[in-house]
């Protein structure tokens, strides 16, 4: 029964101490007894297990100004009402992974389950400011969407570099790695950086549940892992969810709902930093399911559901291309024998996005 879905313990980690560390930093303050502090080590902690544990976590007292998360929302939701010709504009093809996708009309069906249909969804994404330096092709946006939303979505895309910055200050402290800014020296992350943002819409659905499988769920967005380092989600409300183990995923009953709450992020680990750190932390399996608006979802007859439409901003956080993936010594010991080989991180994606679409 969907109405039985139980909520995964997500760890909500203030990250105060990070936001600390890096005003410090900025205005040149910043010595090596600030990274004594309890809090910030404590913080640490809280990463460490988070990512051990469960792969997501949610991030509260981040630092971000929220009207430009407002702003990046608002202007999604107009630009998806735009007549497909205009949305349409600018499309993903082999020299543009970015740009406007309706899965549905494309029959796209990225999941890795067998229950999952197509996904109910459109998207429309841009890669880095620096086409030069990250090798990718220069942004484009459709011609006659106004410029209100080209804005929102730079300054969307930079508020969230800044914050990849900090959570990966985060990162660098819960690996035990020598230098708080590993992650952010020179060819690992700095502007020649691959990250990508992804602005997702649900449109409203009506859909009908069988009374024979009452477990059944609908699937806006199929079980998949995130390919990068790491995303940095803003939902526009509930229906996402994990699932700790790739094994059990057609097994309704291992899915559990990550609790929407407003104004945090939800952070998630993909699968370059699972295998940087030789399995350690979790790339773990998501889903977006449509939630019945007003919880009527445990009807007793074959019901007719309606959920509303749903929007949602996904940042996927990646190095630089020609960084090298190889197990952290931290995460290799005799117990765990590295796992990989080393590859560049632009190899990896390019696999990885192969693997998906059914070529190996
Ligand atoms: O819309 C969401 O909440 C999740 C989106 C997602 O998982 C993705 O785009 O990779
Ligand atoms: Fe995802």
């Amino acid at each position: 029964m969907v109405g039985s879905r139980s909520s995964a313990s997500l760890p909500i980690i203030d990250i105060t101490p990070l936001v600390r560390l890096d005003e410090l930093i900025a205005d040149g303050s910043f010595g090596l007894h600030h990274l004594q502090n309890e809090q910030l080590k404590a913080v640490a902690e809280q990463i460490s297990h988070a990512v051990e544990t469960v792969g997501f976590f949610a991030v509260t007292h981040h630092g971000v100004d929220l009207s430009i998360v407002k702003d990046a929302l608002d202007e999604s939701k107009n630009f998806f009402d735009l007549e497909p010709k205009i949305k349409g504009s600018v499309s993903m093809t082999n020299t543009y992974p970015y740009g406007y996708e309706n899965y549905e009309s494309l029959g796209i069906k990225r999941s890795a389950t067998s229950a999952d249909g197509i996904d109910s969804k459109e998207t429309f994404s841009i890669g880095p400011q620096n086409s030069t330096k990250s090798g990718m092709p220069p942004r484009q946006f459709p011609q006659d969407a106004p410029d209100t939303f080209s804005l929102a979505l730079t300054n969307y895309f930079d508020i969230m570099e800044h914050l990849a910055r900090i959570l990966y200050r985060g990162f660098a402290l819960a690996l035990q790695l020598e230098d708080v800014n590993w992650f952010l020296r020179e060819g690992i992350f700095d502007d020649g950086h691959q990250c990508a943002l992804r602005i997702l819409n649900y449109p409203s659905i009506k859909y009908r549940k069988s009374s024979e499988d009452r477990s059944k769920v609908h699937i806006r967005a199929g079980a998949h892992t995130d390919y990068g380092a790491m995303t940095i989600l803003k939902s526009g409300g509930p229906g996402l969810q994990l699932n700790l183990s790739p094994k059990t995923a057609d097994d309704e009953s291992s899915w559990f709902d990550v609790p929407h709450i407003p104004d945090a992020f939800i952070i998630n680990l993909g699968d370059l930093m699972q295998r940087w750190t030789n399995d350690r932390w979790m790339s773990t399996l998501h889903r977006v399911i449509a939630v019945a608006d007003g919880d009527s979802s445990d009807k007793d007859d074959d019901g007719v559901f309606e959920s509303a439409r749903r929007q949602s901003i996904a940042f996927f956080v990646n190095i630089n291309g020609r960084a090298t993936i190889l197990p952290f010594d931290s995460c290799v010991n005799e117990e765990h024998p590295s796992q990989y080989e080393a590859i560049t991180a632009s190899e990896y994606l390019i696999r990885r996005h192969a693997q998906s679409m059914g070529m190996k």
